[in-house]
């Protein structure tokens, strides 16, 4: 793979404002509209350029997280049978993609950008809005601005990566070939992005791998538009393959194959750990060694030092934990504040929690909306149920849930004394905030506990005007977060601003949207090319 030509700079999509009035707002709301008001799709998978339903037994209904009997889309899903076509179809597809100029691959995906920036944006957002319960600020930020930022700069860095050449001595010419891997790449991606559901796959494509992309069911709605958007923007057939369905069955085939040559996942710890555990009972069946890139769960941290602003500490832990319902890997998710910023924020963070207007997406006044479906609902349901039950805990905002339209749970803060209970150290996905009050005095003890109450490494901020205080917690913090906030909530990473991830337990921190994972889709072949090679096999030494 080479890259002759320069490509387009990129820079970050403008983020739109939907003000009332606001031509954006008015196409979004048509747009919603229509997407509500049609009979549900069928979504199919799409093996070699065919739609076609999955042949797995079982059908899903995709339905509006905040009016679950609302169904938008149904997926026949995908099996066993249809993860070997798949592969057949990837690996018939390989080499005419492998062969194909950087250029001409580069080209469809930034046109494919430029189909989101323009024509497909509304119906991005509203797919998005209405399949996983986004509001629109939330929806533009993804599937609008940041797949559209992930498929232009990734463009950039992987001529970056392709224009990093070795250095050359007299009479020889070095050269780094950029190959794909030898095989497929297995994108397997969450519900909660829908660029992430469209990065994973398109990364490893544009450096010449054909895909088998497995979305989560809940994102299929979304994820069944952005396959209309490849073809669109010309990707050959094959090249990326979508198997809307059952992530187990489609696994069992595909990681038993022996030309898997990479996952590309991002979900949930366990699921991943369970795909590397596979791969390694597998090891000496495939070609090569898998490559494997996971970005997986997070528990997010804020820490406020006594001198915190307040004010700007209370906006943080809002958005931070509340946006998108606490849905984000990102979200801040347990707080450490000392005594004497507490008893200036309590009331007013009660307060602007309290008032957050939570309710179906196509009312864009709210704030947030339902979390994703009734395995959420009744898993938050139940850790709400057990705050309130325990004596550990005070549950002083929220702490309510109620699934007769919606699978709605209300933004919840909880005030904890055990620093290591489940509130501080488990992962649940949704708007529950865990507070721990500390002394003033015990700021040091309290980075410890920053950095080992929970396995994972993801996001955290710190909050603190004293600049030693700042370098105190970027020391004490240095591997609590791949992603490390001063002033400033957790969540809402920019492409090729902060380019995104996490270690421990939270994944491989390969950082998404970055030259650092396209290269992990790439096998680089040195090349060394003797202009006029010797003809005698003495040495000066030999005289
Ligand atoms: N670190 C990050 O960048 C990042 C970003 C987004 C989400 N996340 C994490 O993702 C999780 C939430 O997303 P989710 O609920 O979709 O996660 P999940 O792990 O339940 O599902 C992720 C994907 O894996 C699939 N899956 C499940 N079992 C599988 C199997 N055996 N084989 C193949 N695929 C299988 C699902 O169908 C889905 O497509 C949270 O833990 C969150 O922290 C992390
Ligand atoms: N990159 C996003 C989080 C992705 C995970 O859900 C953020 O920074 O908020």
């Amino acid at each position: 793979m080479d890259a002759r030509t320069s490509v387009p700079q990129p820079v970050n999509e403008p983020v739109l404002g939907y003000a009332p009035g606001s031509p954006e707002r008015a196409e979004l709301e048509a747009r919603l509209a229509e997407l509500a008001g049609d009979a549900p799709v069928p979504i199919d998978a799409v093996i070699g350029g065919e739609h076609r339903p999955g042949t797995g037994e079982d059908t899903f209904d995709v339905t509006m997280p905040s009016d679950h009997a609302h169904v938008l889309g149904t997926v026949q899903q995908a099996g066993g049978a249809d993860a070997r076509a798949a592969i057949d179809a990837a690996l018939a597809a390989a080499p005419s993609w492998a062969a194909l100029p950087f250029d001409e691959k580069a080209a469809i995906f930034l046109r494919a950008a430029d189909l989101i920036a323009g024509p497909y944006r509304a119906t991005m957002n509203a797919a998005t809005m209405l399949g996983q319960g986004k509001t629109v600020q939330q929806a533009e930020i993804d599937s609008a601005c940041e797949l559209v930022d992930f498929l232009r700069f990734n463009v950039a860095y992987a001529q970056q990566i392709m224009s990093e050449q070795p250095a050359n001595s007299p009479g020889v010419w070095n050269r780094m070939e950029y190959r794909p891997l030898e095989g497929f790449v297995y994108a397997i991606t969450p519900f909660n992005f829908t660029a992430i559901a469209g990065n994973l796959p398109t990364s490893a494509a544009l450096m010449g791998n054909p895909v088998l992309w497995k979305p989560a069911l809940t994102q299929s709605f979304a994820a069944h538009f952005f396959a209309e958007v490849l073809e669109k923007a010309g990707l050959p057939a094959g090249v990326i393959n979508m198997l809307p369905g059952h992530g187990k069955e489609i696994s069992d085939v595909a990681l038993a194959d022996p030309h898997l040559a990479g996952i590309h996942f991002t979900g949930s710890t366990p699921v991943f750990q369970g795909l590397w555990k596979q791969v390694g009972t597998n090891i000496a069946g495939y070609r090569g060694y898998p490559r494997l890139v996971g970005e997986t769960g997070g528990k997010d941290f804020v820490l406020a030092h006594p001198s915190a602003d307040p004010e700007a500490l209370v906006t943080a832990l809002v958005r931070g934990a509340f946006e998108y319902s606490g849905q984000k890997c990102s979200a801040a998710s347990r707080a450490y504040i000392p005594t004497s910023i507490w008893a200036q924020i309590r009331d007013e963070l009660v307060r602007q929690t309290e008032a957050l207007a939570v309710g179906d997406v196509r009312d864009l006044a709210n704030f947030t909306s339902a979390v994703i479906d009734k395995r959420s609902f009744d898993k938050l349901a139940k850790v709400i149920d057990a705050c309130h039950a325990d004596e550990t805990m005070e549950v002083i905002a929220g702490g309510t849930y109620d699934d007769s339209t919606g699978w709605y749970v209300r933004p919840t803060v909880v005030v904890g004394t055990d620093p290591l209970s489940d509130i501080f150290c488990t992962e649940y996905f949704g708007p529950i905030l865990g507070v721990h009050v500390y002394d003033d005095g015990d700021f040091d003890d309290v980075i410890g506990l920053v950095d080992t109450a929970s396995p994972y490494a993801l996001t955290g901020s710190i909050f603190a005007t004293d600049r030693a205080v700042v370098q105190r917690a970027l020391d004490g913090l240095r591997f609590t977060a791949g992603n490390f906030y001063i002033n400033d909530k957790p969540t809402g990473a920019v492409v090729g601003q902060q380019p995104f991830g996490g270690a421990r337990a939270s994944g491989t921190n390969d950082k998404a949207g970055s030259m650092w994972n396209l290269i992990r889709w790439a096998s680089p072949r040195a090349i060394k090319e003797t202009l006029v090679p010797p003809t005698s096999t003495g040495y000066p030494h030999m005289q």
